[in-house]
């Protein structure tokens, strides 16, 4: 079995991990060459060309039987054709199809073979490199556009290894060797018929580059707003429908779907028009003319033996058709630059630097794990050649002690979701420090920082899985007792045993919808039976309704004995028991204390409260 390792396309010259930053890397870091399409392909590039190779043999094969033909032609007319010679040219057909036939497709399996250990290599390297990302890449990407690049364009790549080399092989091979044996018969003829087969390429070149003007591109736009309007139209559907917006979606649907008609209505009007007509000149039918009418003329002319029409009818007919399958090659290459420079673009994001020296978190006397923010702040990567964007979190300092629950507020983007998600190392922080157990995060590695930390974030983040999988994820191992035991803490057991098939109904199945409060208690759940010492909670109850609410915050009490937790919550009726609440404005850190405390001081907090009061 062929194994080919496809790692290498993602190393950079630089032997150091580069530095984390959302937007990309750090400025002035060199940066590495782009991943290019011979990039990707390095590794396997010996063995397209040896399919390369094999595809001229199998056309050398494939020319034999008409060389062989050709050859008992003349014996028979000039009367000299023996048995012997029959026989031995009758052979010679023989193994011209089987071996033509047998190593064409000897050549594009074993290319298939190389091609699967090479797409399942590169498939594991982008998703070695996805899971090395920093989490924060994760909840900016779109998963439709990951999921093409791991299926679609791996796919593209498909066809250049399994396919591209015995193609090209047999094509140039097909029209080199094939010409080369018609000079050989009559250098006349064939100069006639390459003559014709050039100056149709050429005017058809001309042809197609006057009537192109701008049809290429709105065929390319319409395809692009096709797209794009039915991505809008599904994805959004609830929505639109819901403002009653259906009719303008549908029309720019509509419209989009026009455009495109139109434009490749236009395509096949101005440059398909000579395309169908080469496609009819070059094939077998086609070239019979040309063929024919300077085949008689030569003989006319008596520089051409009639028995030498032959291999120009036998071989002649079939090469131009060859450079047509050149043009459809040529198509693969394009397909595949352009997927190779999407997947380039993903190896090339910037991976969480990992510590060579891991820490461990140290823990306190009692088992509790300590959070503290030295001066962070922070800021979101601007997109290329865009002004860098204001701090997202600025020179914050704070400390969450085990065992009490801090309550985060303020107004919306004032930062409070990116300070939970600094503390988890979504992004590294681009000054000062967030301490885990009193080491810096960025020495800790991943794994052990993810296993102290338990996350519920606003999304609720449930898979397509059944109920008690999605609660094993906190604990991959517990059994069905424990799984249960962390649903009732999380009060979502009673709905769980309603759903069909109560803990084995897959979620988002036929009438298995939860809501999104119950979805963020499945969360809950998962959390409790992951048992970490740290809880992030970010707005855990804001799609509960007021019952449940109750219920979660019940629960969450329990669970934070001996605890450290963190809550982001925007009902500040729900945090009113917290040992700390922090204030967040504008990214800053403006104002801490308890409720009652920051009541009294009759700042910002006691404006929100009597405001939702
Ligand atoms: N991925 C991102 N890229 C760029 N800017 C971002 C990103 N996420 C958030 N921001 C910006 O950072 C700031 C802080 O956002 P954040 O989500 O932390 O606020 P928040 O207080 O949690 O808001 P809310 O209460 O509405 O959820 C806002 O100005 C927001 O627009």
């Amino acid at each position: 079995m062929t194994t080919t390792r496809v790692d290498d396309v993602t190393r950079a010259p630089s032997a150091e991990p580069r530095p984390q930053t959302p937007g990309g890397g750090e400025p002035g870091e060199p940066t590495a060459p782009p991943i290019t399409l011979r990039r990707v392909l390095a590794p396997v590039s010996g063995k397209i060309a040896l399919t390369a190779l094999a595809g001229v043999i199998a056309a050398g094969f494939s020319l034999l039987p008409a060389i062989a033909v050709t050859a008992l032609a003349e014996g028979a007319v000039a009367g000299t054709l023996t048995p012997r010679a029959a026989w031995l040219w009758l052979g010679a057909v023989v193994v011209g199809l089987t071996l033509g036939h047998l190593i064409g497709m000897s050549s594009t399996s074993w290319a298939h073979i190389v091609e699967s250990a090479f797409r399942t290599e590169l498939r594991l390297t982008i998703a070695r490199h996805l899971s090395r990302l920093p989490l924060g890449w994760h909840t900016n990407e779109s998963s439709g556009r990951t999921k093409v690049l791991i299926t679609e364009d791996t796919t593209a790549i498909h066809s250049l290894i399994a396919h591209f080399g015995t193609d090209l092989g047999a094509a140039v091979g097909g029209i080199v060797l094939g010409f080369a044996y018609l000079f050989t018969r009559s250098w006349q003829l064939a100069t006639v018929l390459l003559v014709w087969v050039v100056l149709l390429l050429v005017f058809t070149a001309a042809a197609m580059a006057l009537a192109q003007g701008t049809v290429n591109e709105d065929y390319l736009e319409g395809m692009k707003r096709v797209g794009s309007s039915t991505v809008e139209m599904v994805d959004g559907i609830a929505t639109v429908k819901a403002f009653g917006l259906a009719g303008t979606v549908f029309r720019r649907f509509d419209d989009a779907l026009d455009q495109y008609t139109d434009a490749a209505y236009r395509y096949m009007k101005g440059p398909g028009r000579p395309i169908a007509l080469l496609g009819a000149l070059v094939s077998p039918a086609g070239m019979l003319v040309p063929v024919l009418l300077a085949g008689t003329w030569l003989a006319g002319l008596g520089v051409l033996r009639p028995v030498d029409l032959l291999p120009f009818l036998l071989v002649g007919l079939g090469l131009p058709s060859g450079l047509l399958n050149l043009l459809m090659l040529a198509n693969q290459v394009t397909l595949g630059v352009e997927a190779a420079g999407r997947l380039g673009a993903l190896l090339s994001e910037p991976v969480l630097a990992e510590p060579e020296q891991p820490a461990p978190i140290r823990r306190d006397a009692d088992g509790g794990v300590s959070v503290e923010l030295d001066h962070v702040s922070f800021r979101y990567g601007a997109r290329d050649g865009e002004d860098p964007l204001p701090l997202a979190v600025e020179d914050v300092s704070l400390r969450l002690e085990p065992g009490t629950v801090t309550a985060v507020v303020g107004p919306s983007g004032s930062g409070k979701s990116t300070l939970v998600r600094l503390i988890a190392r979504f992004w590294d922080v681009e000054s000062g420090s967030v301490r885990i157990g009193g080491t810096d995060v960025r020495e800790i590695s991943s794994a052990e920082l993810l296993s102290h930390l338990g996350l519920v974030l606003q999304e609720g983040g449930t898979l397509a899985d059944t109920v008690r999988a999605n609660i094993a994820l906190g604990r991959p191992g517990a059994t069905d007792a424990e799984v249960e035991a962390a649903a009732r803490v999380a009060r979502i057991h009673e709905r769980v045993l309603a759903l069909p098939d109560g803990y084995d109904t897959v979620l988002g199945s036929e009438g298995a919808h939860l809501s999104g409060g119950e979805r963020q208690r499945i969360a809950l759940a998962r959390v409790f039976l992951a048992d970490t010492p740290v809880l992030l909670l970010d707005e855990a109850t804001a799609q509960a309704d007021a019952h449940s609410e109750r219920e979660i915050q019940q629960a969450l009490a329990r669970l934070a004995a001996g605890r450290t937790v963190l809550v982001i919550a925007h009902r500040l009726s729900t945090i009113v028991d917290a040992d700390q609440v922090l204030v967040m404005d504008h990214g800053r850190l403006v104002e801490r204390g308890t409720h009652t405390g920051l009541l009294a001081q009759g700042g910002l907090y006691a404006k929100m409260w009597r405001a939702q009061q």
